[in-house]
Formats: C-alpha cells, structure tokens, sequence
C-alpha cells in the first residue's frame, strides 16, 4: 500500500529525482500527468457535453494544456481559459504551444450547462490567497452547480496545511499524482477534493527514499505486524494489566469507559482506582473489571508495586487538581520499563500552568506516554502551536511530540498522531457520529489497553484511533460512547482474524 504522504516540497524533489534519473523529462512528466486527467474525466463524466478549462500560469496550467489538447483529440468541445501566458522555456509554455485551443480571458467565462470544469489554476506551487479575477470565477463555478475536476489539488487549497487560502475550488474529483499530500488528507481539504485519485505519471517507485518518509496515511497496514498476538498458553496477566484512575462519586462514568475500551481491546485484567467516596457507585456497574481503592498516592503505589499494571489511564473525570498531578508523577516515576501511559482529558489540563514541568518527568520516565488532546487542551500544554491559517496539523503535532516527548494524539475529524521521533500519521476512517460524550475517554483505554500488551506508543495510538473509528463507522448512526468498546469484537475478527486464535 502507498501509504507515504508527501508534502508538495518533498514531492517537487521527487519530481526532479525522477527528472535527472530519466527517462521522462519534465515535459513528459506534465503530458503523463495530463493523460491520466483526460483519462479520469472521459472515464467518470462520459455525459458531459463539453469541457470549460482553467489555466493558470504554472505547471499546473501547463498539465491544463495538455487535458484541453488531448480532449479536443477525442472530438469533443473545449473552450479554454487564461490569463497569464507560462513563463518563457517552461513545460508548461511548450504545452501550451501545443495546445489547439485558443485562450480566451477570464473576463470571458460563462458557465455551460451540462459542461465540465477542469480546475488547472494552481496545485502545489499555490503561493498566495486567490483573490481577485480567480477567486471570481471560482464564484461563478460555484453558483452554475456545474461539476469540478481539479488537477492535483482544487486550486486555493494549500497542498501543504488543506485548508484554503483565500477562496478555493469544491471539487468533484481531484487527480494527484504518485502520492497523496497532506492537503488531501486533513480537513477541510479533504472534503473539498470531492473523489480523489492517486495516478501514476511515470516516477518509478525507488525515486522515493522510504527511509527518509516520516509521515504516513494511518491504516493498518502500518501497524498491523505490532498488533499484539495472544498465545495459547496467555494468562490474564501475561495479556496485559491496566489500571484506569475514576474521578469523585459524580464522575465515575468516563473511568469505566476508558476501561470498558482497554479490556475490549484485548489487555487480560483491568483494575478501576477509586475514591472511597465513589467505590460503590463504581461497584454498582462493573462486573469482569476489577476495582480498588486509591485515594491517595500512597494507595495508588501500594498498587503499583502488588499488582505491576503494564498500562494506566489518566485523566478522563479525575479532575484538574493536585490529586490528578500527584497521580501523573507517581505513574511516570513508577511505572516499569514496559509501562504504558495514557493522560488524557484532566491529566493534560492539570499541567496547564506548567507543561515543562510535565515534559521533563516524561523524558525522566522509563515508561512510554501517549497524550490524547482535543484542540483545547492542545492549546492549553503547547503555548505558541495552536491552530493558525498557514500551519499544518501534521506539523503542529510533531512538533508538540519533540517538545514533550510523548506520542501526541491530536484529535479531530483528521486526528494527526506523532511521536517524538518524528513520525506522523494521518487518520482518515473516523466518522461524525464518533463525536459524542465519552467517545475519547473509551480512546484513551483502547491505546492503553494496546500498550499494557506491549505495543509501541506510536503503534497503539495509530492502531487505537483507527479501531475506535472503525467501531464507530460500523456502528453509524446512533452511537453513543457505550457502544465503541462493544463493537471492537466485530471489528478486530473481521479486520485481524490471525489475531483472534
Ligand atoms: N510529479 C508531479 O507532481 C508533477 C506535477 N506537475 C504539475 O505541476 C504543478 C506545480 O507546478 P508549479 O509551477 O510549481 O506551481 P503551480 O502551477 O501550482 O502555480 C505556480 C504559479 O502560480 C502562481 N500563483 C500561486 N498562487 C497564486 C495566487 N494565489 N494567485 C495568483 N497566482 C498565484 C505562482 O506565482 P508566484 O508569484 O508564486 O511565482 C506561479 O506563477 C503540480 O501541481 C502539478 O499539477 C507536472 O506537470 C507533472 C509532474
Ligand atoms: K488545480
């Protein structure tokens, strides 16, 4: 699987590596590129009566010529549109001079009714917002409702962050070319590439360096070999053991889902530490998950040396004060080397007044951290990574991983997941219907309940996120958070029989 995303940086140098390395040059690449459009178009929009093609003044365009060219050869009509001749000696000048179809200028657009428009204004070189005479046509496109098929990216959605710079095409289908960028991936870009394909134009497969990709399309064949296997002769302990921290009597509800999440998810025992003031509203609704009193940090260590849990979760309905930090360091300071820990929700804003204090005990730690913020919580431990136009999510994630050095799961419609190494993943499976109260507190067991089985942070994060939206995806309409960790079975047989012996 092609699960490598490249940024339009990483992929210009793949273009010119496959360049010098022969045997298409740039020209040839840009007429493979317009083949595959022209191919696309013919293929899903046989009942278009004709095609209305946009042309800015880079390669994109030049890709444009070529699609106008080689439809005017099929026989059907074309008008064609520009503004800005390409730059002298380019590809896209020679074909342009190629092209049989004289420009008209942008002033001259009219929409057509059951015509098509081929987007061919701007892909990866999209440098500043649309504005302007493009950013009105791209309105009179919208109102005609006519269909858009973009060339590589609809023109105004940045490659590298998608979201839009100014005002940017919704397409209908997208055509990119040997991998998917970041902008295809994150939202909203995403949504506004309508269908995407990824077609090939001629770059052989070892022009791109797989040691070097550092970011990837979350699916399981990225951590399916990590995914834990059960042996014959497994015991409920040598499965895993977690621990999930429950918060007061009034909140005890996101603890057992955290922990409903890491028993499904496969780990052999789960023990809820409880107040005493919540030990029998705890009782009252768990029956194979064990429960035990933890008030204290005393307590919680008594715990921790009798029982060795190979995984915790923090934070969902522990609240935001000095139990919860105090509970943050002890499980930092005296978890095993094989330990794995989740803070999620109040364990990540209990440090919000001093996260460096919290990324120091991390680092110190022998054991492997995961950090589950939404957008919120984000902002309150990574001062300065917030959300901004001309940032990626990609990045802002990686960076916030390097700072803390846990693995940070930044969750959204496109939740980015990044270790401090460096590695991200993009998530693509998830589903509306998975925003729902206490669908992050069964995450967080999920990841934990992945890890307390000894698989990597990175890995159960990545694996944790896609099973959780599996199960919501299969689900569908209806969902509430008691359902997510009921749906793992179905989802983990029908996903990964091997893994079920
Ligand atoms: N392997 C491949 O992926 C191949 C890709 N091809 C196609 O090439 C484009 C990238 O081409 P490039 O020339 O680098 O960039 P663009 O055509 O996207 O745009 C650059 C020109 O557009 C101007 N620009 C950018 N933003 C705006 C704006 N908002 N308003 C007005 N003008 C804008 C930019 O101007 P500068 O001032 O920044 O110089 C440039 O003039 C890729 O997307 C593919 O479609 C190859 O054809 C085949 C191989
Ligand atoms: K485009």
């Amino acid at each position: 699987m092609r699960l490598e995303i490249l940024t339009p940086e990483e992929m210009g140098s793949v273009d010119r590596k496959a360049v010098d390395a022969g045997p298409l040059d740039g020209y040839g690449l840009m007429q493979n590129a317009g083949a595959v459009v022209a191919a696309a178009i013919l293929e899903r929009f046989a009942e278009a009566e004709g095609f209305l093609v946009l042309c800015g003044p880079g390669n994109n365009g030049g890709d444009g010529y070529v699609v106008a060219r080689l439809l005017v050869e099929r026989g059907v009509q074309v008008r064609l549109f520009a503004e800005t001749e390409p730059a002298a000696g380019s590809d896209a000048a020679r074909a342009r001079r190629a092209c049989p179809v004289e420009p008209k200028s942008y002033s001259e657009f009219e929409p057509v009714e059951r015509w098509l428009v081929v987007d061919a204004l701007f892909g990866a070189g999209l440098s500043k917002p649309v504005e302007g005479r493009e950013a009105a046509i791209i309105e009179r496109v919208r109102t005609s409702g006519l269909p858009v098929v973009s060339i590589d990216l609809p023109s105004g959605v940045s490659g590298l962050t998608g979201k839009p710079l100014g005002a940017a095409f919704q397409a209908d289908l997208t055509v990119t070319f040997f991998r998917k960028k970041p902008g295809h991936v994150l939202v909203p870009g995403r949504q506004m590439c309508g269908e995407l394909l990824v077609a090939d134009i001629g770059i052989a497969e070892t022009t791109l360096n797989r040691a070097e990709c550092k970011t990837w399309e979350n699916h399981p064949a990225l951590w399916r070999a990590a995914l834990p296997e059960i042996g014959i002769s497994a015991h409920k302990y040598s499965r895993g053991h977690v621990a999930v921290i429950s918060g007061g009597a009034t909140s005890t509800g996101a603890a057992r889902l955290a922990a409903r999440g890491a028993a499904r998810a496969g780990a052999g025992a789960v023990t809820v530490l409880s107040p005493a003031n919540a030990l029998s509203v705890n009782a009252m609704h768990l029956t194979s998950i064990m429960l035990r009193r933890a008030d204290t940090v005393e307590e919680l260590e008594a715990f921790l040396s009798d029982r060795g849990p190979s995984g915790a979760v923090l934070g969902p309905g522990a609240g935001t004060g000095e139990r919860t930090r105090s509970f943050a360091r002890s499980l930092l300071d005296r978890a095993g080397a094989a330990g794995g820990l989740v803070f999620d929700a109040d364990a990540i804003t209990a440090f919000r007044g001093d996260p460096e204090t919290l990324f120091a005990m991390i680092k110190a730690s022998a054991a492997q951290v995961v950090l589950t913020p939404h957008e919120g919580e984000f902002g309150r431990l990574f001062p300065g990574l917030e959300d901004a136009p001309e940032v990626s999510k990609v990045e802002r994630t990686r960076e916030a991983a390097m700072r803390s050095g846990a693995a940070i799961v930044l969750k959204g419609p496109d939740t980015v997941v990044a270790a401090p190494d460096g590695r991200a993943a993009i998530n693509v499976n998830a589903t509306q219907h998975l925003a729902t109260a206490g669908s992050g507190d069964v995450l967080s067991g999920i990841i934990a309940g992945l890890m307390a089985q000894t698989m990597p942070a990175f890995e159960a994060a990545c694996a944790g996120i896609w099973l959780h939206a599996e199960a919501g995806r299969v689900f569908g309409r209806g969902l509430i958070a008691e359902d997510l960790p009921e749906m793992l079975p179905q989802v983990l047989q029908s996903q990964f029989p091997e893994h079920v012996r």
